[in-house]
Parts: structure tokens; C-alpha cells; sequence
């Protein structure tokens, strides 16, 4: 690994919606995101997961899902607008569905979890990589049964929305991480006792 890409591993933080403007990603920059997302460790490969582009109109039609989902929460017209806003406002967003089988014979739920978690990161790492900036995002919407069977196939769960565009500014607080040995640690055998 060159130093470069160790820098833009580490350089990575979230762009929320507000502070994402125009251009998006081409097709051809989003091809090269899905390809890093699918490098992403993937047992038996179920590839576990599904990418799907809201750009152009379709954003106007995601807006008013949104909306809906604001006033069945029982959020007032300023709440359904501001939900809206949300929608509209990233260049693109992508909506990530989840594939789980939880039958299956050799890979477990939490495995296929970890597959479809370890694709996201990777899609949002090759974003930054490629001067993107992109935030995930879920909310109490993603257990909305419109929103939820707009965006997902029978079988599929709704994880969030990736919004994406050009970062207007670096975000002044991102999210502080923990120090390393707070992860890192020594295994050591439990010791046995001898009754
Ligand atoms: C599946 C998933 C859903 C998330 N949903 C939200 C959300 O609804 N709102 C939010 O502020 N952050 C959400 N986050 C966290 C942000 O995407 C982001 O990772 C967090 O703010 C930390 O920032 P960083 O990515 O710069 O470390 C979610 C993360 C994941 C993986």
C-alpha cells in the first residue's frame, strides 16, 4: 500500500447532505465505487446487497416518499418539507438494500451483515478517493412499509441512503475516533482453573 492511499484511508470522513453541491458522480466514477464496494470481503459471495441510483427526477419522487413518511410520523408540514429538502439536496443518493438469507447453509446472518457493512465502507472510501464526498444515512423512514417497499425487492431490507456529491467544505467537527489501542488488544488465553 503506497503512502497516498494509506493518507486517503485515513483522510476519510462523512459530508452530510447539507454541505454536498453539484457535480455528482458519472456513471463511470459510480462504476469504479461499485467495483470497490463489491472487493469488499463477502463470504460464499452472496454479494448481500443492491445499489440503487436516485438522480434526476427520480429525487423529486423520493422527495414526496419522504414527505409522506414525515406526515405519518406525525411531523407538521414544516417537518414534511424539511424531510424533502433532504431528498433533493445530495446530487445523487443511492438507497442499499439488504439480502439476507437467513437460511442459509454455510453463511449466517451476521457474516452477510458484516459483507454488506464492508461494501458500503468501500464505496464510500473509493467516493473520497475520487475527490466525493458522501455521508450514510438512515432513520426511523427506512421502517416506513411505502418507503421501505419503494426501494426494496420482496426479501430485501432497507439499510439507508448514501448521499453523495462534491464536498462544499470540510465538516468543522468530524466525528471524533477512538485511539487505536481502544481496538487493538492482545489476545491471552483465559487461565484455567484447577478445582
Ligand atoms: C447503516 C448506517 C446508518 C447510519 N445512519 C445515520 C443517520 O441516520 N444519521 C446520522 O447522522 N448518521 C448515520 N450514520 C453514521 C454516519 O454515516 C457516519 O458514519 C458518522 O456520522 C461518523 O462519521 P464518519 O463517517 O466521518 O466517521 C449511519 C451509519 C451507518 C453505517
Amino acid at each position: 500500500m503506497t503512502a497516498d492511499t494509506l493518507h486517503a484511508l485515513l483522510g476519510r470522513y462523512s459530508v452530510g447532505p447539507k454541505h454536498l453541491v453539484e457535480p455528482g458522480p458519472d456513471d463511470a466514477q459510480l462504476t469504479l465505487m461499485v467495483q470497490a464496494a463489491l472487493r469488499a470481503p463477502d463470504h460464499a459471495e452472496l454479494v448481500p446487497y443492491r445499489f440503487k441510483l436516485v438522480r434526476g427526477s427520480a429525487k423529486q419522487a423520493m422527495a414526496e416518499l419522504f414527505a409522506d413518511a414525515a406526515r405519518a410520523a406525525g411531523k407538521g408540514e414544516e417537518g414534511a418539507a424539511l424531510d424533502a429538502e433532504r431528498a433533493l439536496r445530495p446530487p445523487i443518493t443511492v438507497a442499499v438494500g439488504a439480502r439476507i438469507d437467513l437460511g442459509h447453509p454455510l453463511v449466517p446472518a451476521h457474516e452477510q451483515w458484516a459483507a454488506v457493512g464492508g461494501a458500503v465502507s468501500n464505496f464510500l472510501m473509493a467516493a473520497h478517493v475520487l475527490g466525493f464526498g458522501g455521508k450514510m444515512l438512515s432513520g426511523a423512514k427506512v421502517r416506513n412499509p411505502a418507503i421501505a417497499a419503494a426501494f426494496c425487492e420482496p426479501g430485501e431490507t432497507l439499510v439507508g441512503w448514501i448521499a453523495l456529491g462534491t464536498p462544499a467544505r470540510k465538516p468543522s467537527g468530524p466525528a471524533r475516533k477512538p485511539d487505536p489501542g481502544q481496538v487493538l488488544i492482545d489476545w491471552h488465553p483465559a487461565c484455567k482453573q484447577d478445582h
